[in-house]
C-alpha cells in the first residue's frame, strides 16, 4: 500500500502550468485520499484552464496508477474557490497536542494510590462533598476502570442522559457534579478494557461531560500506574494528585512508586493522606494503631510532601460510603469528617482549588 506522502511526491514532478511551480506547492492537489490500492484527488483549477490542464490531469493520473501498491488512480477537476489554498506539508503533519484544559474546569486534581482497597474511592468522595460544603463547585469523575465505587459511594445509579447523543449530562449527588466510567456500563458487566479503548473512555468523560462551570474536577484513578494515569497526566492540565495510602510498610512501597510515576509525568503531588491511620472503636472510642503508626507520616517528610491528613479506621466511614451518603455528608460534625475537611482546606490553602 502506498502513503498519501509518497503520492505528494511523486505528483511534485508534475508542473502547473499557471503558476510555473509543481503542482503540489502551487496547491492544486486537494482531497487526497488512499484507500488501500485507491488513490484519489482532485485538482483543483481555474475553470479557463480547464483545457491547458487536462494533460496534466492525465499525467497525474498515470503517474500515480504507475505507483507500486496503486491498482486504480482517479483525478478529477474542479473549479477552485478563492480562498487561498491550504498549506498540504503542514496539513500531513499536525502539531503535537500538548495537554488540553477541560472548558469552565478551573483545577484538575487526581486522587491515586499505588494499590487497590486503600480507600482512594472513599477520600475522593468525602474530599469532593468537603470541599462543596466550602462552597466551592466540585466535580468528581470516577475513572476507576477496575472498580468504579462511586455510583455505590455518592448514592447514584441513574444512566446519565446524553440528548444529542454526543455530550453526557453529569449527575448530583451532596452537591457535587458527578460521572462515573461504572454509569456507563450495564450493571455486572465485565470489561475488558484495552488501551486505546481506556484513553476514549477518559477522553470522552473529560470533555464530553457537560461539566459546566467548576472550581475543582477530582479524578479517582484506578489504583497503581498504568494507562490511565499517564494518559491523564500527557492529555489534560493536571494541577497535582494526592496519593493515598495506609500505614502498612507494603502500601507505603506502592505509595513510593505512586509518587516517583507522577514526578516522572511533571504532575505535581500535593500530598499524601494516610487512611486507616488509626482505629477508632465504635463503641467504647478507644483508639488503637491497628497498621502502626507515623509511617507515613516520616515518609512523606522522606519525600518532601505535605501530609495532608490522617483519617481514622471507623465503621461510621464504611456504613456511610456504603449506604450513598459520604460520611462529610451524613455527619458532618463527627470526628471522622473533620479530617477529611482538614485535608479539603489543606488544598483550598494550597491555591488547587
Ligand atoms: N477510614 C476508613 N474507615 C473504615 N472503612 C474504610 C475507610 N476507608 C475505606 N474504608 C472502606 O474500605 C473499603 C475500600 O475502600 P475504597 O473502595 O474507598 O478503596 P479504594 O482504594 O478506592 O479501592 P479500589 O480502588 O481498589 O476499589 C470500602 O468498603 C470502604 O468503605
Amino acid at each position: 500500500m502506498t502513503t498519501r506522502e509518497a503520492v505528494l511526491e511523486e505528483l511534485k514532478a508534475l508542473t502547473d502550468p499557471g503558476s510555473g511551480q509543481d503542482i503540489v506547492s502551487a496547491g492544486i492537489v486537494r482531497a487526497l485520499a488512499v484507500e488501500g490500492d485507491t488513490v484519489r484527488f482532485v485538482l483543483e483549477i481555474d475553470p479557463k484552464q480547464a483545457e491547458a490542464m487536462e494533460p496534466v490531469r492525465a499525467a497525474a493520473e498515470a503517474r500515480v496508477k504507475a505507483m507500486p501498491g496503486v491498482a486504480k488512480a482517479s483525478v478529477m477537476m474542479t473549479a477552485h474557490s478563492e480562498k487561498a489554498p491550504p498549506d498540504l506539508k503542514a496539513a500531513a503533519k499536525p502539531k503535537p497536542a500538548g495537554p488540553q484544559a477541560v472548558p469552565g474546569v478551573k483545577h484538575i486534581v487526581a486522587i491515586a494510590s499505588g494499590k487497590g482497597g486503600v480507600g482512594k474511592s472513599t477520600v475522593a468522595a468525602n474530599l469532593a462533598v468537603a470541599l462543596a460544603a466550602e462552597g466551592k463547585k466540585v466535580g468528581l469523575l470516577d475513572a476507576d476502570i477496575y472498580g468504579p465505587s462511586q455510583p455505590r459511594m455518592m448514592g447514584v445509579s441513574k444512566r446519565p442522559a446524553s440528548p444529542d447523543g454526543k455530550t453526557i449530562i453529569p449527575l448530583q449527588a451532596h452537591g457535587v457534579t458527578m460521572m462515573s466510567i461504572g454509569l456507563m456500563m450495564q450493571e455486572g458487566q465485565a470489561v475488558v478494557w484495552r488501551g486505546p479503548m481506556l484513553m476514549g473512555a477518559l477522553q470522552q468523560m473529560m470533555t464530553q461531560v457537560a461539566w459546566g462551570e467548576l472550581d475543582v474536577l477530582l479524578i479517582d484513578l484506578p489504583p497503581g500506574t498504568g494507562d490511565v494515569q499517564l494518559t491523564l497526566s500527557q492529555k489534560f492540565q493536571v494541577d497535582g494528585a494526592v496519593v493515598v495510602c495506609t500505614p502498612q510498610d507494603v502500601a507505603l512501597l506502592d505509595a513510593r512508586k505512586g509518587i516517583d510515576m507522577f514526578r516522572q509525568l511533571k504532575t505535581p503531588i500535593l500530598g499524601m493522606i494516610e487512611n486507616m491511620s488509626t482505629h477508632i472503636c465504635s463503641n467504647c472510642g478507644h483508639e488503637e494503631h491497628l497498621f502502626g503508626h507515623g509511617g507515613v507520616r516520616a515518609e512523606a517528610e522522606k519525600l518532601g510532601v505535605p501530609l495532608l491528613a490522617e483519617i481514622p479506621l471507623h465503621l461510621e466511614i464504611r456504613l456511610s460510603g456504603d449506604a450513598g451518603t459520604p460520611v462529610v455528608a451524613a455527619a458532618p460534625d463527627s470526628a471522622q469528617a473533620a479530617a477529611f475537611r482538614v485535608a479539603a482546606r489543606e488544598l483550598m490553602a494550597q491555591g488547587v482549588v
